[in-house]
């Protein structure tokens, strides 16, 4: 299958000629929408190159993904330590800054950070979650400078997921350690879990993008089982906490034609409103999970039952 991954960088899509905002070492790749029918002839190659995201977060730069389903855009970085990243914007945009139509919702998924918007620092420790709405101009990720004496921690990684947005709603910061979160699953089933609801209907409000974190407690390995589909959203997934030699089994497709993808920590799947996204992990995880679409009420979804699934 050819050219539905167009690598779209600033010398791709700008004639070699960088824009003022656009950053020389920032990729967004473009990657079209697919139709379900597609799923059952795609070899595994095929379907990591439509719904998997690897290398996400680079040292130094960021690597954003536009997909075409619900025009999506997440991305990563990892800055290095007193090296600031900025997001500026990306040539597919076509946009003067990144969230001049869109809103965007960050979370930090290493050591201590902070984020700077239009002036403004936010501290962002692990799995802290901040909404920059529409119209920020200036945004800056940077890793957390250790208190003099101490030596230095991980550094500070990034995940960003952006919807486009049609109005405005105030930045806000929506802090782990303050979320008691909602607890699911059982013992019997290996999915006792808790989940954190940051940017939604009853959280951060935002014109679309519906966002949070779900930890899976030690020995457990489903997430969201029974499945689901919402046809009114897509979802991303994007797996962490998981050790270099574990690996999630992720189901996709529709749920009488399912397909799996085997993936790694800190790597997204895009699940299209037909598809089903759930998982087994080899060991316990988190991920944070992100929607775009139509609607925000998260309980809108057709379940679908486990003998169902095929
Ligand atoms: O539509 C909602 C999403 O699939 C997730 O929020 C589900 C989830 O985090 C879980 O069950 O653990
Ligand atoms: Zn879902």
């Amino acid at each position: 299958m050819e050219g539905s991954n167009t690598r779209n960088t600033g010398d791709a899509a700008g004639g070699g000629h960088t824009a003022p905002g656009e950053h020389p070492g920032h990729t967004m790749e473009v990657r079209h929408a697919t139709h379900p029918d597609q799923v059952p002839g795609l070899d595994t190659e095929d379907l990591r190159r439509h719904y998997l995201v690897e290398n996400l977060f680079p040292t130094g730069r960021i690597r954003a993904v536009y997909t075409h389903t619900d025009r999506m855009v997440i991305a990563g970085t990892t800055p290095a330590p007193g090296e600031p990243v900025e997001l500026g914007t990306f040539p597919p945009l076509r946009a003067d800054h990144f969230l001049q139509r869109r809103e965007l919702g960050v979370i930090n998924l290493g050591g201590p950070g902070t984020v700077t918007a239009d002036g403004t620092e936010h501290a962002l420790d692990t799995k802290d979650c901040l909404y920059l709405g529409r119209g920020v101009r200036e945004v800056a990720f940077a890793t957390a400078q250790p208190p003099t004496g101490t030596p230095a921690g991980p550094p500070a990684r990034f995940y960003l997921v952006s919807t486009p947005a049609h109005t405005t709603h105030p930045t806000r910061l929506a802090r782990h350690r303050d979320s008691t979160g909602i607890r699911l699953g059982t013992a019997d089933g290996a999915n006792i879990r808790t989940l954190h609801r940051y940017i939604a209907a009853d959280g951060i409000p935002s014109c679309q993008l519906v966002m949070g974190v779900t930890v899976l407690e030690p020995g457990s390995l489903w997430n969201t089982m029974p499945c689901h589909t919402h046809d009114r959203r897509t979802e991303i997934y994007l797996y962490t906490d998981l050790p270099d030699d574990h690996r999630v089994i992720h189901l996709m497709g529709r749920p009488d034609r399912t397909r799996h993808l085997v993936v790694a920590g800190d790597q997204a799947v895009i699940a299209p409103s037909w598809s089903v996204h759930t998982g087994a992990g080899t060991h316990a995880y988190a991920f944070v999970w992100a929607m775009g679409g139509e609607n925000q009420a998260f309980d809108d979804m057709d379940h679908v039952t486990i003998p169902e699934l095929r």
